[in-house]
């Protein structure tokens, strides 16, 4: 992803995992912003890298230890029991014991302190992130994928929070462990010192070498990863349409297709990590025979002590684990890079749509809503959706806007609560151009009802009180009876804790429908938009939703957008939008009496059948 990809430049349905490694530039200015953020808990990061660094210097005690341990014993057998050598030995057991039991503390310690540094910054990543989804534009959304944004949020998320118990305090452990130890078996000896770390070059070059491999594979596998998600999204999102058309084998193909592509990658995994992992420990086994080899010689010498040579070869299997896992810490580094660089690009993108600098809370007065001269492009298009719409409403009137479909009327509706903003020409409420009032205000004020009906898996009761949680139960009551729900809800075994099913699929469309309106009725909002929401109605219940709701209409401007003549008849104004433009505008009997677009939808809507002229019928 690039910048521009969400801030502006519109590839609809393109993939947000697309993007290519970051450059090493923006890797590293990435890995410092993710330790600055670790550091917000200074604490515990200091707590973290103090017990891993004891806990090194403690483990490099373990094979001096041992080796004095097994020569003190050679003592005892060659002095016998109860001497000062047995004194020795119990000695030297008991502070192997001791330093045992501390080093399993600090890293005891460290792993606690590690992960919850990690979930930590974890935590607060997701939040940012869910909190800049919200508030990113409709058009974001649009273009980015969800299932996209799932692996932005659960893969590369992850990829940023490891960072520190995988990426960082690898960094201190290796260096105790290499750098000390190094210096301590050189001095011991140097011959038998540089032979035991003679596979540490091989192995951490291996390890890096199929980290590295691994992670270009794995850019490629979240890819497809992220291609599976949207599979699965759109198939568990749409699986009614699934099975209406009996298209589970074609899903099924599409699936399995983007399955296979995963795992051929994974399979690939494995071969990578299998056969370099035999290198590895073919060289470790390699190395530790030469020390035994060479080693052995000075024992028979007389040069070294056999617990020396112990010494040696513990510390060899001590130190070969963490150089195999350096490997991990590369691709940790690696991985935090460009998760981090993807996430960071998400949450540093600029908003398109948000608060202009001085905006003001949107102050209602009169309740006038105006549009003038209003033009609009979605990004991308080629050509623009809307042009010189111009049209006023007063608190208590009422506008239909009609049209065929792609006409752009749902645009129109979309533009009032900025979902969207106007590329020309602005849009006032009483007097204040909506652009330069603040979104918070301006949403409360702007109620719309829209064509999808989406409810939330909760209670009827939450579901209409979302825009308003505090809500009495009298006004979610009211506002259900306005939308002709309340006698339905009050006879379900539940009432108004009847919980509705995943987005609401215990109810029947119109229910749904209705209770959408019922929602947004509860904000009293100032403008109220029902953009084609009550398609699903039966005439009669639309009727009588229009006389409970006549009330309630009285002191807000109500906007009706409809294929359906009847539901907006009756406005005080209508518009005829066709090809983006008010092609027709007034009353019902006006627009009639002008014969033209309007009066032939009525004609083929409304008007008897008996009354119709031969071509309409025939039409
Ligand atoms: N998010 C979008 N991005 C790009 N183009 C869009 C988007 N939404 C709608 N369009 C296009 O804008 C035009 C107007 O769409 P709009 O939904 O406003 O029409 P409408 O009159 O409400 O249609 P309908 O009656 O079918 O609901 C259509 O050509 C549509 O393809």
């Amino acid at each position: 992803m690039n910048t521009q990809a969400i801030g502006g430049a519109p590839e609809r349905g393109k993939s947000f995992a697309h993007v290519a490694e970051a450059s090493w530039g923006k890797g590293l200015s990435t890995l410092l912003r993710i330790v600055r953020m670790t550091l917000r808990h200074p604490w515990q990061v200091a707590i973290t890298i103090v017990s891993t660094f004891i806990a090194a210097t403690l483990q490099l005690f373990i094979p001096r230890l041992l080796g004095r341990a097994i020569d003190q014993a050679q003592g005892v057998m060659a002095a016998g029991a109860g001497t000062a050598a047995e004194h020795a030995l119990w000695n030297t057991a008991l502070t192997l014991l001791v330093v045992s039991i501390l080093r399993g503390l600090f890293t005891m310690a460290q792993n606690y302190y590690g992960e919850a540094v990690g979930h930590q910054t974890g935590y607060e990543l997701r939040l940012a992130f869910y909190e800049k989804i919200q508030r990113l534009s409709f058009s974001f959304h649009d273009r980015v994928h969800t299932g996209d944004l799932i692996t932005l949020g659960l893969l590369d998320l992850d990829g940023v929070r490891m960072f520190f118990s995988t990426g960082i305090l690898r960094v201190v452990l290796l260096g105790v462990l290499i750098g000390v130890g190094a210096y301590l078996l050189i001095s011991t000896d140097l011959v038998l010192g540089l032979l035991s770390l003679s596979f540490v070059p091989f192995v951490a070059w291996r390890s890096s070498v199929t980290q590295l491999a691994l992670r270009s594979t794995w850019l490629t596998l979240q890819q497809r990863l992220s291609v599976l998600s949207r599979v699965m999204d759109e198939n568990l999102g749409g699986i009614r349409v699934v099975r209406a058309f009996a298209a589970q084998r074609h899903e099924l193909e599409k699936f399995d297709r983007a399955k296979q592509d995963a795992l051929d990658l994974a399979t690939e995994r494995v071969d990578i990590r299998v056969s370099n992992t035999s290198a590895m420990n073919f060289s470790f086994l390699a190395a530790m025979g030469l020390v035994l080899w060479f080693g052995g010689q000075k024992v028979i010498a007389g040069q070294i002590s056999v617990g020396t040579l112990a010494q040696f070869l513990t510390f060899m299997t001590i130190l070969q684990m963490p150089v195999r896992q350096l490997g991990l810490m590369v691709n940790s580094f690696a991985r935090a890079s460009t998760c981090g660089t993807r996430l960071f690009e998400l949450l540093d993108a600029e908003l398109d749509i948000q608060d202009a600098p001085d905006a003001k809370d949107l102050v209602i007065t009169d309740g006038v809503l105006r549009f003038d001269n209003v033009g609009f492009r979605y990004a991308g298009a080629g050509r623009a959706t809307l042009s010189g719409i111009s049209f006023e409403a007063r608190s208590g009137e009422t506008i239909g806007i009609v049209g065929p479909p792609g006409s752009g009327k749902s645009t129109i509706a979309h533009l009032i609560p900025r979902f969207y903003d106007v590329t020309s020409g602005a849009i006032t409420i009483d007097g204040q151009d909506i652009s330069k009032v603040t979104l918070q205000s301006l949403r409360k004020a702007v109620g719309v009802v829209q064509q999808d009906a989406f409810l939330f898996t909760t209670s009827i009761e939450n579901n209409i009180a979302y825009g308003n949680p505090w809500a009495r139960e009298t006004r979610i009551g009211q506002a259900a009876e306005y939308a002709q729900l309340h006698n339905y809800i009050i006879g379900l075994p539940a009432g108004y804790t009847t919980v509705v099913g995943e987005r609401g699929a215990s109810l029947s469309g119109g229910q749904r429908q209705r209770l959408t309106i019922a929602r947004s009725l509860m904000l009293r909002p100032s403008v109220l938009v029902f953009d084609d929401s009550t398609a699903a109605i039966d005439a009669g219940t639309e009727q009588r939703i229009r006389a409970a709701m006549k009330r309630f209409a009285r002191d807000r401007v109500t906007l009706i957008i409809s294929h359906r003549l009847s539901s907006l008849m009756h406005a005080d104004q209508i518009l005829f939008v066709e090809g983006g433009r008010i092609v027709e505008r007034g009353t019902h009997e006006e627009l009639l009496a002008l014969g033209g677009r309007y009066r032939a939808l009525y004609d083929l809507q409304l008007r008897p059948e008996d009354d119709r002229p031969a071509a309409m019928g025939a039409a």
